[in-house]
């Protein structure tokens, strides 16, 4: 879990980015992190593993104080998944994957073999492997800067905008992925976007920023989407609020359904004879 007790942020040049934000986020889960341009997501994400140092107030990892543990050391148990991928252009495909192994002098060997399994898993053919980024789509070059920030099995991942450089196709299809990939993983996420429907599909909970780096609503998409908390979050949502509210229950209702069939075993083989031996003898 991941705490944000009292935390502020004043930059030097005054400008309030987060104001004295209490957050809870759960272990295993997809915590989003939504709101307008400028509203303090990316500085709250960046805080956790200690890339922007809080003027005041404390977070935890998993209970630890961040304060009390050198960078380095906490960001090798955080993944950071940035907007257009933030690739190194000069590397190889394996190579950006392999980058925090290799930085901890594991085997290059077995880094790469581990490099070429998290192709696999985050969809990419591994025959892309020797090619440089610019030679990838960007859709393909987001899935790399999934696996490299999986490379060294973090337990917390941050991302921010990881999906928001893509047409929206690829954008959904990623989406989709992420949220399989997820389901086995079970990560502790925090992932920051501006869209409300990115926001309201992964996360298992929303928190929602208004300018000035202040919290308006923490809540579970259904939540959320059934009782904005004030104007603000209400407009944020949208007029078609009630709209996505719908699609949102339709398909929790689908993947219910969906569990419910799994639940329900298999029918019995038929006795030889077929049916109507099998009604006889009743
Ligand atoms: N280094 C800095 N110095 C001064 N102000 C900054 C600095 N970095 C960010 N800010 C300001 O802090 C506020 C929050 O910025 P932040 O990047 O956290 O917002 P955001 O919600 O992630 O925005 P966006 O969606 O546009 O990326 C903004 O007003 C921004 O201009």
């Amino acid at each position: 879990m991941i705490t944000f007790t009292g935390v502020t942020k004043r930059y030097p040049d005054g400008t309030v980015a987060v104001h004295d934000l209490d957050l809870e986020i759960a272990a295993g889960r997809i915590t989003v992190l939504v709101g307008p341009s400028g509203c303090g997501k990316t500085t709250t994400l960046r805080m956790v593993n200690r890339m922007i140092d809080p003027t005041s107030g404390t977070i935890t990892v998993d209970g630890r104080d961040i304060r009390e543990v050198d960078p380095p050391r906490l960001r090798r148990g955080i993944g950071y998944v940035i907007q257009q991928a933030g690739l190194f252009p000069h590397r190889t495909i394996i190579d950006n994957i392999a980058t925090v192994p290799y930085l901890l002098h594991q085997d290059k060997k077995q880094a790469r073999t581990r490099a070429l399994e998290l192709m696999e898993r985050v969809g990419l053919d591994t025959a892309l492997a020797k090619r440089y980024p610019a030679q990838l789509s960007g859709g393909q070059q987001q899935r790399v800067g999934v696996a490299r920030a999986l490379a060294a099995d973090p337990p917390v991942m941050l991302m921010d905008e990881p999906f928001s450089a893509v047409d929206p196709i690829v954008r959904g299809q990623l989406q989709d992925e992420f949220l399989r990939l997820q389901s086995e993983l079970e990560k502790t996420i925090v992932f920051v976007t501006h869209d409300i429907d990115e926001a309201v599909k992964l996360g298992h909970r929303i928190a929602v920023f208004q300018v000035g780096g202040v919290l308006a609503q923490y809540a579970t998409p259904d939540e959320l989407l059934a009782n904005p908390a004030n104007d603000f979050v209400r407009d944020f949502l949208g007029g078609d609020r009630g709209i996505r509210r719908l699609r949102f229950v339709q398909e929790l209702d689908a993947e219910a359904a969906a569990e419910r069939r799994a639940a329900v075993p298999e029918p019995a083989e038929p006795p030889p004879g077929g049916e109507a031996a099998a009604a006889g003898e009743r």
